[in-house]
């Protein structure tokens, strides 16, 4: 599902975030990414979703050659990725609900269809009675969760997260992690950027360590949590 190869990214400025990557994640896998603050944790995500381009080296993410694409390719090639961050952006004057639906009246799916995967959305993430709410009425934890619900309405093959639990407290981030869990259960390939590594330490997943811009473990798919 993701292949990097020999991947390194300068920005303009000249730091070297990224130094000469190469891994790879099996379709339907889940990983944690680690490393210290500023270890290039963000951009290596950035790079998967196309935010930013690497300054040399091949990306292949869902069978498509990331280098090759051209500007009219990406909205389309960005649709088979759910990304969550750790302030979840959501749209504060909005409702829960219409929240969730901006992906899809993006793409141009009629009401009906709206109604019923936004509903199984929320439904996943356990939030389907607070539709109608505002995001300043929930807590952290919930407006996390439709932060989720909104990447993952549009069912994408791949889901990216950066610090997902950054502003929870542990036992929300567990729920948080435990979802990214389910939604892996159900064949999603599912790769999250996070600090905690007590949390990750506890789950089943490879982790990967990034180290000032170095891949120093996890690159092979051989190491796993405990469990
Ligand atoms: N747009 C940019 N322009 C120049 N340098 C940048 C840019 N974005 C990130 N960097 C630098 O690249 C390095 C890696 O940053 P990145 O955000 O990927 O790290 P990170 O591991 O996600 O850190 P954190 O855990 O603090 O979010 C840092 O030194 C950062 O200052």
């Amino acid at each position: 599902m993701i292949h990097f190869e020999q991947v390194s990214k300068r920005y303009l400025g000249g730091h070297e975030a990224l130094k000469s990557l190469t891994f790879n994640m099996a379709p339907g896998e889940m990983a944690f990414l680690t490393g210290h603050s500023g270890a290039g944790k963000s951009t290596l995500l950035k790079m998967i979703a196309l935010i930013e381009k690497p300054s040399s080296g091949h990306i292949r993410i869902a069978g498509q050659i990331l280098n090759r694409m051209s500007r009219r390719q990406i909205p389309f090639f960005r649709r088979q990725i759910g990304l969550v961050f750790q302030n979840h952006n959501l749209l504060m004057d909005r409702s829960v609900y219409d929240n969730v639906a901006l992906p899809l009246l993006i793409e141009g799916e009629s009401p009906r269809e709206i109604g019923r995967r936004v509903r199984a959305a929320l439904d996943k993430v356990g939030l389907l009675e607070r539709e109608a709410y505002l995001p300043i009425m929930l807590s952290g934890g919930e407006q996390q969760r439709v932060g989720i619900a909104r990447a993952v309405v549009t069912k994408p093959k791949l889901l990216l997260a950066d610090e997902p639990t950054g502003n929870l407290d542990p036992k929300l981030s567990r729920e948080v992690m435990n979802l990214f869990a389910d939604f892996n259960r159900v064949g999603t390939t599912v790769l999250i950027a996070s600090h905690d590594l007590g949390l990750i330490a506890r789950m089943p997943f490879r982790v990967m360590t990034l180290k000032n811009g170095e891949l120093v473990r996890g690159a092979d798919g051989g190491e796993r949590g405990p469990n």
